[in-house]
């Protein structure tokens, strides 16, 4: 894992393995807390109540742009001094922000600062419909998704993070608790989304590699295009992400606009060139801190692993043809 100055956290690619399929890399994309002024200095008055006054009801901050989740600020608001409780809500996240910061390390303020003024920056200069174009004219450098796509852009940088959220817990969550539990799929609480582009002056296919997300959702937008195809090779874990693939996880998938795939981020794949048109996909890749807290204290992963899952079926096997070797020897014993 290695972090360059933007803040985009990014896992560098495993090194290369000649296992059929080709080495696998594994690309990550940066969606951090993003923090405002940071260098003022504590003030002791701005503290919160120990108990929290219950019968408060809490403002809504779902549609403001903020650095933290929205649901922080309403949850955290019962606990304001009395007097903050009847101030504007500006008032009131100003004074929030401030204490929450507090609890940021200084590095990640300093890069959260630095988030924040780079979508700022964005939000109040982006004009022009196509992006593409206005990134060349205004010169502008922008941070894209993830370290192998040359394209497309960070949709939580131009305002869409709350949708975005709002879209996983709505939508995503509830499915993943269903398909993807194994993998922390009723517990998706962060996302990194955004749009890719291929085609004709765009990135032309993707290489082999995992997602930095439990769930990714991909949805294709269209336009109108060939190839692009999804090629999937099962699911693994750090250890085995390497190791080659068996026949029943080869699956390949055509995009087709308006519908979308989703999938275990440890799911292994890539997507084919795109070999006329123009296609555009938008990427949703779901977290969730739960699922790697615990996976830190785990060494078996067979539940969603292949490989883990093969070689478990591999010990147990050996352990009953061991078994039953035994029970053979000991009948022979006996009647001997
Ligand atoms: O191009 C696609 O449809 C796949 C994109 C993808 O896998 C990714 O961005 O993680
Ligand atoms: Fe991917």
């Amino acid at each position: 894992m290695s972090t360059d100055g933007s803040g985009d956290r990014r896992e560098d690619p495993p090194p290369p393995q000649n296992n059929g399929s080709g080495a696998i890399a594994s690309i990550g994309g940066g969606n951090g807390v993003v923090s405002g002024d940071s260098s003022r200095p504590f003030v002791p008055s701005q503290r919160l109540r120990l108990n929290p006054n219950k019968d408060h009801k809490p403002d809504n901050y779902d549609d403001l742009q903020l650095d933290f989740n929205p649901s922080i600020f309403s949850s955290l608001e019962p606990y304001l001094p009395p007097s903050m409780l009847s101030v504007s809500r500006e008032a009131k996240v100003q004074f929030m922000r401030e204490i929450l910061l507090r609890y940021l390390p200084q590095g990640e303020q300093t890069r959260a600062q630095r988030h924040r003024e780079y979508r700022q920056k964005i939000i109040s200069n982006y004009q022009v419909e196509n992006f593409e174009n206005w990134v060349n004219e205004a010169k502008f450098r922008i941070m894209r998704p993830n370290t192998m796509n040359k394209f497309g852009a960070v949709l939580d940088d131009f305002g869409l993070e709350t949708m975005l959220d709002k879209l996983m817990e709505g939508f995503i969550r509830p499915i993943s608790k269903v398909f993807f539990s194994e993998v922390g799929g009723s517990t998706l609480d962060s996302h990194h989304g955004f749009v890719v582009e291929y085609g004709k002056d765009r990135d032309v296919d993707l290489g082999f590699h995992v997602d930095d997300s439990e769930v990714t959702l991909n949805v294709c937008l269209g336009k109108e295009f060939s190839g692009g195809e999804l090629f999937f090779r099962g699911t693994r874990c750090d250890k085995h992400v390497n190791t080659g693939s068996q026949s029943e996880e080869i699956f390949d998938y055509s995009h087709v606009p308006g519908k979308a795939v989703l999938h275990r981020g440890r799911h292994r794949h890539g997507a084919r060139a795109t070999t006329a048109g123009h296609r555009i996909n938008l990427l949703l890749w779901c977290r969730s801190s739960v699922f790697r807290e615990m996976k830190k204290y785990q060494k078996d992963f067979s539940s969603w692993c292949g490989e883990c899952n093969r070689e478990k079926n591999e010990r147990q096997r050996m352990s009953i043809a061991a078994t039953k070797l035994e029970l053979l020897r000991r009948e022979g014993e006996s009647t001997t």
